[in-house]
């Protein structure tokens, strides 16, 4: 395992992404969010865009891990989907670049964008789904695998938690993994590291305000239904 991944051994990753539409796409409130992420312990971040990453490398000597979101013609995959975004997240400064590694129908091959992120010299995480996905991002050369994907693609479970049981299956395996999609509760973090995650990432219960004021507008809903 390189250097950069054994710095991130139980390590917790803050994932600071906003969504577009959402008032914090902005890349000063990535930027000061990734701050507050790494006051409060974050030993590495994930962060979507070239220009976000720009402006968090210059903070940070933490692991970054970068990707892009950018929607590709006749083909559902949208995570780093390309070389050229490959290359422009490692120019950013990202020293692991992730992308979609699931079977889903894609423009390039996992072994195309792994080659890409070794030639730019960053590591590359394959996002997956499945176990199977997993074991194929590393005969194809990945670095680090991430369950990232499970619930996002038509044959993983669809389940309102995190995939614990991938996780475990993952752990069970022996291949390094990262627990990633849906750790919304400290103890859910924690119950992912004790699967065998190399290290954990957490977003949106720290970093998408909108995301989480809806968990709890939802809850006081359905607990004032209960008692009308
Ligand atoms: C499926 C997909 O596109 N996931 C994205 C990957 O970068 C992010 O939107 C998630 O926030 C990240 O995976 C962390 O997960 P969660 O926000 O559930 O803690």
């Amino acid at each position: 395992m390189s250097d950069l991944l054994s710095r991130l051994r139980g390590a917790l990753i803050v994932s600071v992404q906003a969504d577009d539409g959402s008032p914090m796409r902005d890349t000063g409130i990535i930027a000061a969010m990734s701050r507050a992420a790494l006051l409060g312990g974050a030993r590495g971040l994930r962060l979507r865009s070239p220009e976000d990453i720009r402006a968090v490398r210059a903070l940070t000597d933490v692991p970054l891990i970068g990707l892009t979101k950018q929607a590709q013609p006749g083909s559902p995959v949208y995570i780093t989907a390309t070389p050229a975004e490959v290359r422009a997240v490692a120019q950013a400064g990202a020293d692991i670049v992730a992308f979609d590694g699931t079977d889903l129908p894609r423009p390039y091959p996992v072994a195309d964008l792994i080659a890409e992120a070794h030639a730019c010299g960053a590591l590359a995480m394959a996002d997956i789904s499945t176990l199977a996905e997993a074991r194929a991002a590393y005969a194809a050369g990945a670095d680090i695998v991430g369950t990232t994907m499970s619930g996002y693609t038509p044959h993983s479970p669809q389940q309102s938690g995190p995939d614990v049981e991938l996780m475990r299956a993952l752990g069970g395996s022996g291949l390094p993994f990262i627990a990633e999609g849906r750790l919304n509760t400290p103890e859910l973090a924690a119950q992912a590291l004790a699967t065998g995650a190399h290290a954990v990432v957490v977003g949106s219960a720290i970093t998408r305000p909108d995301h989480v004021t809806r968990w709890f507008a939802q809850a006081l809903g359905a607990a004032s239904d209960r008692s009308s």
